[in-house]
């Protein structure tokens, strides 16, 4: 697929995710992007059909385009239960497991996954993958780094510190911590080796989303419209 076909693919996906937002909803808002198109579409969406929704972002990001398509915002301590979350994903496996994280905003992603009744995971169709094989970012305290490096290698990875573009030393996460990407080559047990990071003290949260598939549903856009992917 040409970059041009894939920001098409994108844009369809996030489109028709904008499309399941109701009249009243609070929307878990991703980042990335794919879910820039949801955002953008809902924000089309509130001013032609008059839509009262608030979004609970998942980063700067998130917020600052929020509010560039005059999405209301809210938070997750004033909406503890989301009605339906919409983000991207780095790669989607048949089981509907994810890895996210190219964007360092994992962690907020997760709890965002975690607090929606219905999640919308918007893809093009080059993240779709037989075995998840992508490097899993990892968010770290800083004060652990090293010993939490040790640890991610003793799983079979191959930590590496993330750096930052456009400024010297590494990522800072939008909650203040580091990022180490990990590349486990082919992952044979995703969900074992999630609770295997989740048991490091000082691993904050990993890119694996290992146990939501029952109420994921994935849109993968493709150059003319989309194709829907859940398991109920
Ligand atoms: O931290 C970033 C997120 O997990 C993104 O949702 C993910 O990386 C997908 O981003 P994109 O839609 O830009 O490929």
């Amino acid at each position: 697929m040409h970059a041009a076909e894939q920001v098409e693919a994108k844009r369809n996906a996030g489109y028709r995710a904008a499309e399941e937002v109701r009249d009243g909803m609070v929307v878990g808002l991703g980042t990335g992007s794919t879910v820039f198109f949801a955002m953008e579409r809902l924000g089309e969406r509130i001013i032609r059909e008059g839509l009262c929704v608030a979004g609970v972002p998942t980063s700067y990001q998130a917020a600052i385009r929020a509010r560039r398509y005059g999405i209301p915002l809210t938070s997750l301590d004033e909406h503890p239960e989301l009605d339906i979350a919409i983000d991207g994903a780095d790669q989607v496996d048949p089981a509907l497991r994810l890895i996210k994280g190219r964007g360092a905003a994992l962690l907020r992603e997760k709890c965002v996954c975690d607090a929606a009744r219905s999640v919308f995971i918007v893809v093009d169709p080059s993240k779709m993958v037989d075995t998840l094989n992508a490097p899993v970012p990892v968010e770290v305290l800083p004060f652990a780094v090293e010993a939490v490096s040790r640890r991610l290698a003793a799983l079979g990875a191959d930590p590496v510190l993330r750096e930052g573009v456009k400024k010297d030393g590494p990522v800072v996460t939008d909650n203040g911590n580091f990022i180490i990407d990990c590349d486990f080559k082919a992952i044979a047990e995703p969900g074992r080796l999630e609770a295997e990071i989740a048991s490091i003290p000082g691993a904050l949260e990993c890119g694996l989303f290992c146990g939501y598939m029952e109420k994921i549903t994935v849109i993968v856009g493709e150059e003319k419209g989309c194709r829907i992917v859940s398991l109920h």
